[in-house]
């Protein structure tokens, strides 16, 4: 087993940039089996949270388990008796299906999982561990200790909330969650949690005691509500993706007794539409418009800006949500052969959403103009607008941009390469404008998502550096954290770490302003 780690970084190959103060905080799955039993999903793996400390150009390596309840309990059963998302667990495995139903129905809303192993989230001067279920878990960013729990269900009707939040110039917190069959309704809440609060000057008050709904928007279907991962961010707009991969309530609830996981009751329907709400910061409103596309599935959002009268927003987008059955473990085991494979590759896509435009424009008639973009919007019969995108590049996921950006025309995005598996073997720097890529690679290295830190005197977009945890798979060399050059995307330094690093998957940069 793992315990903690803490040290300097064995040696510094090139150099650490002295501007460079602070602390990159991420997380991801650390361990898929307690004692005899593994998870079934690389993404139900128990949360390792780690991080590195630049400090008089020198990194400290630290790393440790999220102490959740989940990790508890099932260290001290020596096995796993919390469901993940892609794993049933049974408490106790002796009972058979009748007392299964009946411990099931004698415990109506069963407690959820909180471990969260997908993000870092930061609400006021919190921060919390990640996962999509409604709880999170506040953590020291420092010593990496696991604090409070917190129940989004205290404060607000989501059952599910994302793990990527946004956050404006005021580094107020938005977020979007699930209220499922509240007073009858299933809904997506926009809520937005105040940087600063009366909570402030009592610390024990958590931030979330001051979040405020901005918007409500009813699901297509009372009892299949869209999954979502994450959502998009302008000055003015928040855009909500109605994806047709749908959570269906009913098999949701009957899982545990039927003796499957809830993954499986996720299914994606390529025959209905993608639909987009674009909501109105200013009138808390979605704009009365309907604008769709055909059946896609998307996880990371990339960016969103206005341009010129429309709503322009980038994201990752696939074919079916075959990513998700790629990372089941015992696929992942598998030799990567050609069914294993990803059947539908993640492309960089762009939509345009007209926002003025001539309400009186006949149907076919392309309501986009900018003309920089091929992605069209046009009026069809029944008066909803149909947007077809622009593809930018394909094979990339795991997206970053400098996030002073974040809302704004943007010209570059930082982002994993993916050939068809899922193991990582080069990270990217690509050009939005001149679709140029510039690339970083070494061999047998794992890099992470690439994250970008501004230069605190940076006039351009790309003035700044990517960190990436790498992990070595040679035996005979160590992990290490990767500076890169944003401009050029040329090694900076590496600092190597005397211990096993695992593969996360997202994290935040913490500067240290002092
Ligand atoms: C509360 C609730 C619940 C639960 C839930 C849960 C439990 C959840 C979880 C969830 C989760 C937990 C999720 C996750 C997700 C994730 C994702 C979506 C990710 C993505 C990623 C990616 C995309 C990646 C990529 C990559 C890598 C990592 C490496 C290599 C390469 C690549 C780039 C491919 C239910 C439903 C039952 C009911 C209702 C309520
Ligand atoms: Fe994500």
């Amino acid at each position: 087993m793992m315990y903690t780690i803490l040290g300097k970084s064995s040696y510094v190959q090139g150099c650490i940039p002295k501007w460079l103060k602070g602390t990159l905080l991420r997380n991801g799955p650390g361990k898929h089996s307690v004692g005899e039993m593994s998870y079934n999903h690389w993404f139900d793996g128990l949360s390792l949270l780690h991080s590195f400390t630049f400090k008089n150009g020198e990194v400290y390596y630290r790393s440790k388990f999220l102490r959740s309840d989940t990790y508890n309990s099932n260290m001290e059963a020596n096995r796993i008796v919390v469901s993940e998302f892609g794993t049933m667990a049974y408490p106790d495995p002796c009972k058979n299906i009748f007392s299964k139903a009946f411990t099931y129905l004698s415990h109506v809303v069963p407690e959820f999982t909180d471990n969260c192993l997908i993000n870092i989230i930061k609400f006021g001067d919190d921060y919390y561990a990640s996962s999509e279920t409604n709880f999170i878990r506040k953590i020291d960013p420092e010593s990496l200790d696991t604090l409070d729990k917190v129940d989004y269900l205290k404060y607000l009707t989501v059952n599910l909330a994302t793990s990527h939040p946004h956050y404006d110039n005021e580094g107020n917190t938005l977020n979007m969650g699930t209220s499922i069959g509240d007073k009858g309704k299933t809904k997506y809440m926009i809520f937005k949690v105040p940087s600063k609060t009366a909570a402030d000057n009592d610390k024990k008050k958590s931030p979330l005691k001051s979040a405020e709904v901005l918007c409500s928007i009813p699901a297509h279907h009372l009892l299949s509500p869209s999954y979502y991962h994450s959502f998009g961010m302008t000055e003015n707009y928040v855009i909500l993706i109605e994806l047709p991969l749908k959570l269906d309530i009913l098999k949701l609830a009957t899982a545990y007794f039927r003796g499957v996981n809830w993954a499986s009751c996720i299914s994606f329907h390529s025959d209905e539409k993608t639909w987009f709400h674009i909501v109105d910061k200013r009138t808390k409103k979605p704009v009365a418009e309907k604008f769709y596309s055909d059946a896609l599935v998307c996880y990371h959002h990339i960016n969103a800006y206005e341009e010129d009268g429309h709503v322009v927003f980038d994201i990752i987008a696939y074919k079916d949500n075959s990513l998700y059955e790629m990372f089941y473990l015992a696929n992942l085991r598998r030799d990567l052969s050609q069914e294993t494979r990803v059947t539908s590759a993640p492309t960089y896509t762009r939509f345009v959403v007209p926002l003025q435009y001539d309400k009186k424009a006949e149907v076919g008639v392309n309501l986009v103009k900018i003309p920089t973009t091929t992605a069209t919007a046009m009026k069809d019969k029944n008066g909803e607008i149909c947007c077809q995108p622009e593809i930018l590049c394909e094979g990339v996921e795991l997206p970053r941009i400098n996030y002073d950006y974040n809302g704004k025309k943007h010209r570059y995005v930082y982002a994993s390469h993916v050939e068809w598996r899922p193991i990582p073997t080069k990270i990217v720097k690509f050009n939005t404008v001149t679709k140029e890529m510039l690339s970083w690679t070494d061999d047998m290295c794992w890099p992470a998502e690439p994250l970008f830190v501004p230069h605190p005197d940076g006039k351009e977009e790309d003035d700044g550096i990517i960190l990436s945890a790498i992990v070595c798979s040679d035996p005979k060399k160590s992990s290490f954290l990767l500076i890169l050059d944003a401009k050029t995307f040329k090694e900076v330094g590496r600092a190597s770490v005397n211990a096993d690093v695992h593969l996360d998957l997202h994290g935040i940069f913490i500067p240290d302003n002092n």
